[in-house]
């Protein structure tokens, strides 16, 4: 079995043209959203993953605005452009790009945000929302790999999806959004301390590998014809990136995300969604 490819660039590129329909008819209505993003430090990954979200935002529309402060800026220096973007009218959403410098304190920061303007589903009142299962912007990496499923076909009622890593930004949201009962399924949530994670691979209709530990889930932990999403990065001496799924469970799986052009589109995708989403309740 060859695993067919759930494509996050090509479903990423659909949902951008959508998106910039809806943008047209805010801007129509005298409405401009404008993402803002809050980038501390030199990580290269972090300054990779914000260029591409504002080359989206020109792409569809959206308004850019960039902040960006050195390593060793201190919690109060973050915390004041945090004052600012909620202070600002033409920053409708914005982000705080994860993770932080160490001895930062994340959590606070993520705290002070407007959660009006929380364009990463990732503030304290936009889970606690998702929780209750109030409207609230969804968490973008979990609620693309939704989108991708859905987009694909791929059957979540009645699926056992298992989730490997207890990350903020995917594996503790993600089985709240599955969960709901549109999409129906049970999701295991295991980590680094499970006890014999193949034998719960070996039970998913679905897999969820976002662990960021390099070919972790192997082709014998795939039931033939399960759906593998993966979504860990690790890169390699030469910075080549390595995702959490080994190449050889292409050929076991039935359905498999590549990395890279698999959940990371989508991911992009879905944070101008959060952006638009809000700018369309803001419009009323
Ligand atoms: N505030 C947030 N921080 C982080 C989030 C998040 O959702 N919000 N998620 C990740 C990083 N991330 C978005 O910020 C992200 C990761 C990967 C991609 C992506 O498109 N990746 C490409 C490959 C790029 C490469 O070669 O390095 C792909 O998969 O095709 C987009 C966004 C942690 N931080």
């Amino acid at each position: 079995m060859t695993a067919q490819i759930l494509d996050g660039k090509a479903t990423a590129a659909a949902i951008k043209s959508e998106l910039a329909v809806r943008i047209d008819a805010l801007k129509a209505k005298g409405v401009q959203p404008g993402l803002g993003t809050v980038l501390v430090g030199d990580d290269p990954g972090s300054h990779s993953y914000v260029r591409g979200k504002h080359r989206d935002c020109a792409e569809v529309g959206i308004a850019s605005i960039q902040r960006e402060l050195p390593a060793d800026a201190t919690q109060s220096d973050v915390e004041e452009v945090v004052r600012e973007l909620n202070a600002n009218p033409a920053c409708t959403g914005y982000i705080v790009q994860l993770p932080l410098p160490k001895g930062l304190d994340e959590k606070r920061v993520l705290e002070l945000m407007d959660p009006a303007k929380d364009a990463d589903g990732l503030h304290p009142m936009s889970l606690g929302r998702l929780v209750l299962g109030i409207e609230a912007p969804l968490p973008c990496t979990p609620n693309g790999i939704v989108e991708l499923l859905r987009r694909h076909k791929v059957e979540t009622n009645g699926a056992h999806v298992v989730v490997v890593g207890r990350g903020v930004t995917v594996g503790r949201s993600i089985g709240l959004l599955l969960t709901r009962r549109s999409e129906n399924a049970t999701v295991t949530l295991t980590h680094t301390g499970t006890r014999d994670l193949s034998a719960h691979l070996r039970s998913a209709d679905i897999i969820v590998a976002a662990a960021g530990v390099t070919h972790l889930v192997k082709p014998e932990d795939v039931r033939p014809g399960a759906a593998v999403l993966d979504v860990g990065v690790s890169r390699d001496e030469n910075g080549k990136l390595l995702g959490d799924v080994h190449p050889g469970v292409a050929e076991v799986a039935g359905w498999l995300s590549p990395n890279p052009g698999g959940v990371g589109p989508m991911t992009r995708a879905m944070l101008l969604s959060n952006v638009v989403e809000a700018a369309e309740r803001a419009a009323g």
